[in-house]
């Protein structure tokens, strides 16, 4: 086990990749503070929230899941609270809660800008700062990764508000790494390719989705428990002198240009 007793905090913990996370982690050995925003229960009368707790549980680990959005300061203190109230610490923090609503760049409304930087960058930048705070009183060191995307390194005609968020988060982490290094707090970046969720369900038409099994050269778009290994090493011992650094996740598609 990788991350056997540490305390993991998953922003946007829910759905998606942060789920796949957070549930690794728990097979790993790791007690779990999900976050999520809005957490409609399904035809069963159980929201996603509650089914990664119990799914959790089952694996002999704690869980705990606070509602609240990333983008108000209030809510990273909050997270940390939580992990210390029912965990006893934090020791590995996940900034995995974002956005993307895809849209055209001369129509932009600075509202959706403005929320899309306020949840990707700043959501990623209370998160660090609140999880670096109590690290630092703990005096045991720390991991913080940001997930930041394949978008940090290329554009995208409808992302033009979104790609400069991930490029920060990945630049955030790299200051972050010096800032907090002196304490033996990690900070890194995963950078996933395109990976099959809620966030691109309309934009992944059948066309687009053949087209991306082609061009990737493992033959298939992601899934969210491929993110899942590469955030555990960067959480693990097994990283202890890897700071300041990404991991690429894409099945190869950034260095195929054809
Ligand atoms: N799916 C993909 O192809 C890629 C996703 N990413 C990044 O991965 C992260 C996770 O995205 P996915 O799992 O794909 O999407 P998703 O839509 O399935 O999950 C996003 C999660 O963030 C949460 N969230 C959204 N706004 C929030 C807020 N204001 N406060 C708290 N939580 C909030 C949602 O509730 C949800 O749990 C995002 O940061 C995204 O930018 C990066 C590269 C590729
Ligand atoms: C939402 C996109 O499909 C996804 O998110 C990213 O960060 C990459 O641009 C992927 O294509």
């Amino acid at each position: 086990m990788l991350l056997k007793d540490k305390v993991v905090i998953v922003t946007g913990g829910s759905r998606g990749i942060g789920r796949g996370i957070a549930v690794e982690c728990a097979r790993q050995g790791a007690d779990v503070v999900i976050n999520y925003a809005r957490d409609p229960a399904g035809a069963a009368g159980v929201s996603p929230a509650q089914e990664v707790v119990a799914e959790i549980e089952a694996l002999g680990r704690r869980a705990v899941a606070v509602k609240g959005d990333v983008a108000d300061p209030a809510t990273a203190q909050a997270l940390v609270d939580a992990a210390v109230a029912h965990f006893g610490g934090v020791d590995v923090a996940v900034a995995n809660a974002g956005v993307c609503a895809f849209h055209d760049f001369l129509g932009m409304p600075p509202e959706l800008l403005r929320e899309t930087i306020g949840i990707n960058l700043e959501g990623t930048y209370f998160l660090a700062q609140a999880a670096g705070r109590r690290m630092q009183e703990q005096g045991r060191g720390g991991a913080i990764i940001a997930i930041s995307s394949i978008s940090a390194l290329v554009g995208g005609e409808f992302q033009t508000h979104y790609t400069p968020t991930k490029a920060g988060q990945r630049s955030l982490m790299q200051s972050c790494a010096i800032a907090l290094g002196r304490y033996g707090i990690r900070c890194n970046s995963v950078l996933p390719g395109t990976i099959v969720t809620d966030i691109n369900r309309d934009d992944l038409t059948p066309e687009k989705t053949t087209y991306f099994n082609q061009r990737i050269p493992l033959g298939r778009l992601g899934q969210p428990h491929d993110i899942a290994g590469p955030v555990v090493f960067l959480a693990s011992d097994l990283a202890r002198y890897v700071t300041g650094a990404e991991i690429l996740v894409d099945g190869g598609l950034y260095v195929n240009l054809q």
